[in-house]
């Protein structure tokens, strides 16, 4: 995937259409819970991504055999399980691919994986994940950085999540699905990304029940059969170019979206002054001539305000005159966007996490993303500055948006990569 910066000449307005790609986040674990089966699995909308090709890369350790069938469909294949250990090299890429931990120890009976290393942002902790197994009867142990895990039969009981987590969730249930045991997850996550899971496991001949409500119930079952599923659209990437229409003050329509799914982001970009328009599984934004006003949020878990939008609402919020109060509890430290955003003219200060933000023009400015969403609050303020910004650290970008440069060029953004001159060429 090509690394080099990314251009971005703002000041217009963006026009046309979008389709937005299928979620990054529903994916990764769909992909890791094809595990737990030793049929084909064919999945479709499945974004090109690095995150991708990094769980992709864990699997094939593992013993998957893995075939894009299409620009967006990927077949699964996993007859046997050729290693239970997930390695630090291959885990500490990416948090997500902790969940292999019950999907390896459901397979497999043994899991060894390697501790995910905290974010950009800041600890990301794991608490949950490891009560949760505990709980249910495997056993676990910690040692040089691994957890190492066993379960003696299938995994049974009830147990109570301390807080709303979308991957202790994920890895609890994928823990759970095989065997002859029920287990009763209270508190769980109700995230978009928890019931596509389910849906997904359900098609394959999992007995899963109360996906969307914060009580699931797993009856083991024998085995997993093969089969064909499409992820749900990107909420993530829907609300990230809501955000960017609002910004430019312009018209977009977006295809491809689940509006229901997006009701937190379209709140509040309403209460600023900003049309909404569902229409199927399309959505309009009409920020044409707004005057918008500075709001006040605070991120929960689904359905609440997403914290992976904060920060391009802050960006947002940047560019609005008046003082907004953006408060992020879910990932207190997720603030790498700030200093960033104060190269290009942003008045934000930061107590604990809480930004109070008092809007105004933006300047263009060379600057850094420091992880994904960071990097999609950089490309939306600077898609409001007349001038070229240069946004670096896109291998993040390129963790969660598909041919970002292309895809802004098609609805009238300037974005290009500039291509390295090749040695030879400069001779
Ligand atoms: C790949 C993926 O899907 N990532 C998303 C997932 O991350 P992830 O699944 O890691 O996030 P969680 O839902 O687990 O985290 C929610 C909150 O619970 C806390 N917590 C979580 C687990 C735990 O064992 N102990 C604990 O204290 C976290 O610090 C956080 O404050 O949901 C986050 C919250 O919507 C999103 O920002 C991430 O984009
Ligand atoms: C934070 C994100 O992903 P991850 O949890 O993989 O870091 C994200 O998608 O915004």
């Amino acid at each position: 995937m090509d690394l080099t910066p990314l251009h971005l000449v703002g000041g217009r307005d963006l026009s046309g259409e979008i389709a937005i790609q299928h979620s990054k986040n529903a994916a990764l674990p769909i992909i890791v819970a094809s595990l737990l089966s030793r049929e084909p699995i064919t999945l479709h909308g499945i974004p090109r991504l690095s995150d991708v090709d990094t769980i992709l890369e864990l699997m094939a350790h593992l013993g998957t055999r893995a075939a894009w069938t299409g620009p967006n469909s990927l077949t699964l294949h996993t007859p046997e399980i050729l290693s239970t250990h997930a390695p630090y090299a291959l885990v500490s890429k990416m948090r997500a691919s902790f969940i292999v931990l019950g999907a390896i120890l459901a397979r497999a009976g043994e899991a060894t994986v390697s501790m995910p290393g905290g974010c950009a942002w800041g600890p990301r902790p794991v608490d949950q994940h490891v009560k949760a197994l505990r709980a249910l009867g495997a056993h676990l142990t910690e040692e040089g950085g691994d957890f190492a895990a066993t379960r003696a039969g299938s995994l049974s009981g009830t147990f109570v999540f301390e807080m709303l987590t979308v991957g202790g969730t994920h890895n609890a249930l994928l823990a759970s699905v095989l065997g002859d045991g029920v287990v009763t997850l209270e508190n769980a996550s109700i995230d978009t990304d928890v019931v596509d899971l389910v849906h997904f496991l359900n098609a394959l001949g999992a007995q899963i029940e109360g996906a969307g409500t914060n009580t699931l119930t797993v009856r083991g079952v024998p085995a997993l059969r093969g089969g064909e599923y499409t992820v749900i659209p990107d909420r993530i990437e829907a609300g990230t170019f809501m955000i960017a229409a609002a910004a430019t003050r312009s018209r977009l329509t977006l295809t491809n979206v689940r509006p229901d799914h997006l009701r937190a982001v379209s709140a509040k970009l309403s209460e600023m002054g900003v049309d909404i328009l569902e229409s199927g599984d399309s959505l309009i934004v009409d920020a044409r001539g707004r005057e918008l006003r500075p709001v006040n949020l605070t991120t929960q878990s689904y359905p609440g305000f997403p914290t992976d939008v904060q920060p391009q609402m802050s960006a947002l919020l940047a560019t609005v005159p008046g003082t907004s109060v953006v408060q992020d509890p879910v990932y207190p430290d997720r603030l790498t966007h700030v200093a960033e955003l104060h190269r290009m003219g942003a008045n934000i200060t930061v107590s604990g996490y809480t930004q109070v933000i008092q809007g105004g023009p933006l300047h263009a400015a060379p600057v850094k993303a420091a992880d994904l969403r960071a990097g999609a609050a950089l490309f939306i303020a600077a898609m409001t500055c007349e001038g070229e910004t240069v946004i670096d650290g896109v291998q993040y970008l390129n963790r969660g948006y598909e041919r970002l440069a292309e895809r802004l060029r098609g609805i009238g953004v300037q974005a290009w990569q500039p291509q390295p001159m090749l040695a030879s060429a400069m001779d």
